[in-house]
């Protein structure tokens, strides 16, 4: 039997609970074997940069997934120079382990920006995305995309360095290591 693999790219800048629930939506629902959250080196489509390193957004991944057994942090994109296009991370991964099935899970903003992905015709013969709800975006898209219905959850990582920079409360936005991590590494808050 193939193993049934969920990968959520991301930027996490920071993670927040809107990826933790629909990573473990999606692992519920659809019955994965696991969930590998992997950081971005360069987001290839986000223009504006918040200034936190690489390490920084790697560090308080590793914390937000700590407690959960079927979670883990894949780190293949941060080695890579240059934008990171998912279609060349999952040819490698791919290369490395033949024997699984691989579940791409988007949010409902990424669903919409999908015809833009790099190579997005050979990358849909390498995984099966899967989309999940987002407030104000639709997951209606010619592509073959599996849905998965998530509580809808008006969290992102803007929000949470908006908060910061004003000095406002981000207590159950994200987990309480990622908040001590914020605080004891200053960010933000410029
Ligand atoms: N609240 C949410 N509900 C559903 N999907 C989400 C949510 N937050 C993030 N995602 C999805 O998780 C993936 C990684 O998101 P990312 O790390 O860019 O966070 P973000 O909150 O969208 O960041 P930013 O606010 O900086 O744009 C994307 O596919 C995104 O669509
Ligand atoms: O490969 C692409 O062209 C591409 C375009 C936009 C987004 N992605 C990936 O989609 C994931 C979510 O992106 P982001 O920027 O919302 O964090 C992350 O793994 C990105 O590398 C990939």
């Amino acid at each position: 039997m193939k193993r049934k693999i969920g990968i959520l790219g991301g930027t996490f800048d920071p993670p927040h609970m809107g990826h933790l629930i629909i990573a473990n939506e999606v692992l519920n629902q659809l019955e994965l074997d696991e969930v590998r959250l992997m950081p971005n080196r360069e987001p290839p489509h986000k223009e504006k940069r918040s200034g936190t390193t690489a390490q920084d957004r790697l560090a308080m991944l590793r914390l937000a997934i700590e407690d959960h057994p079927l979670f883990s942090v894949d780190t293949i994109e941060l080695h890579r120079e240059g934008p990171s296009y998912t279609y060349h991370t999952m040819k490698a991964i791919r290369e490395q382990e033949t024997n699984a099935e691989y579940y791409f899970i988007i949010g409902a903003d990424m669903v919409e920006f999908l015809p833009r992905w790099y190579n997005i015709d050979k990358l849909l013969e390498l995984v099966q995305f899967v989309g999940t709800n987002r407030p104000d975006y639709t997951l209606e898209t010619p592509y073959p995309i599996l849905n998965v219905k998530v509580p809808m959850i008006e969290i992102s990582s803007s929000m949470i360095r908006n908060r910061v920079r004003n000095g406002d409360s981000i207590r159950y936005l994200t987990p309480e290591r990622v908040i001590r991590y914020i605080e004891e590494h200053h960010l933000y808050e410029t």
